[in-house]
């Protein structure tokens, strides 16, 4: 389990974030979800241990009972844009996170390189990121993202930019992915029908300073999520999104 308590983010005098508490399972997707500015992103970099140096922030963060620092190899942070460079090859940018952990380039390479395949990018290797398709580029991001093998990954609006069908496919692709390799996921989205499908558990987080407001756990695996059920539970988040917008 990876536990963040009590976590307030400021800036220049201002409180983004007071005090905020949640947790992350170690299997499973935690969605965090609120009105844009609340401080969703800032918290997942906080916890990746990249906030940027303007934001001031204290907190604490537990794994498994035990308090560590960030970065740290357990967590492993995906921005919300692809953030793929685009001067290097698909298999260069998913090589590179090992290399900046200390791997020669050869063995990042030799690494990432069986794992194309079943991340539907075979044959993309030498290829650079603006010849991907959008799908294939957060796949490629994706990849660079658990290449670590890290129990936790922290992924930021993930397919905000994909047209719907794309959407869908990398919604029912990141589960099938993560029934291969269980990881803990926290996983920001704007999306309610991407949080009530994909996610074991929605944290709501709202107001100024933010806070979570709401911790909704979702009981039923995915496949036996009906429609009507999760039409109700949109409502009941876009009621608690109202009622605690500014
Ligand atoms: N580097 C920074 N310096 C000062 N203020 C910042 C900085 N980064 C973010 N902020 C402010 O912190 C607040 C929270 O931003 P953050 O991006 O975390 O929100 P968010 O909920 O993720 O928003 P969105 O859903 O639009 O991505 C915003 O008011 C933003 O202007």
């Amino acid at each position: 389990m990876l536990d963040l308590h009590g976590l307030t983010i400021g800036a220049d005098g201002t409180t983004l974030v007071r005090d905020l508490s949640l947790s992350v399972p170690a299997t499973g997707i935690t969605a965090l979800i609120g009105p844009s500015g609340c401080g969703k992103s800032s918290v997942l970099k906080w916890l990746a241990g990249i906030l940027p140096k303007g934001l001031q922030a204290e907190g604490q963060v537990m794994l498994d009972g035990q308090a560590i620092a960030r970065p740290c190899p357990a967590i492993s942070y995906q921005p919300q844009s692809d953030a793929l460079f685009p001067w290097l090859t698909v298999a260069q940018n998913a090589a590179l996170g090992l290399q900046i952990r200390g791997l020669s380039r050869a063995e990042a390479l030799k690494r990432v390189a069986p794992l194309f395949r079943s991340f539907g990018l075979e044959g993309t290797e030498g290829q650079f990121p603006d010849q991907l398709s959008g799908g294939m580029r957060q796949r490629a991001a994706f990849l660079r993202t658990v290449v670590h093998d890290s129990r936790y990954v922290l992924l930021d609006e993930p397919f905000s930019a994909l047209d719907a069908v794309t959407r869908l496919r990398m919604q029912d692709w990141l589960v099938a992915r993560l029934a291969d390799r269980p990881r803990g996921v926290l996983m920001v989205t704007h999306d309610l029908h991407e949080a009530t499908g994909l996610a074991n558990r929605i944290l709501v987080m709202a107001g100024s300073p933010g806070r979570i407001v709401a911790e909704i756990p979702m009981p039923l695996s995915h496949t036996l999520r009906s429609e009507a059920a999760l039409a109700l539970l949109r409502d009941k988040l876009k009621s608690l999104l109202l009622e605690n917008a500014p």
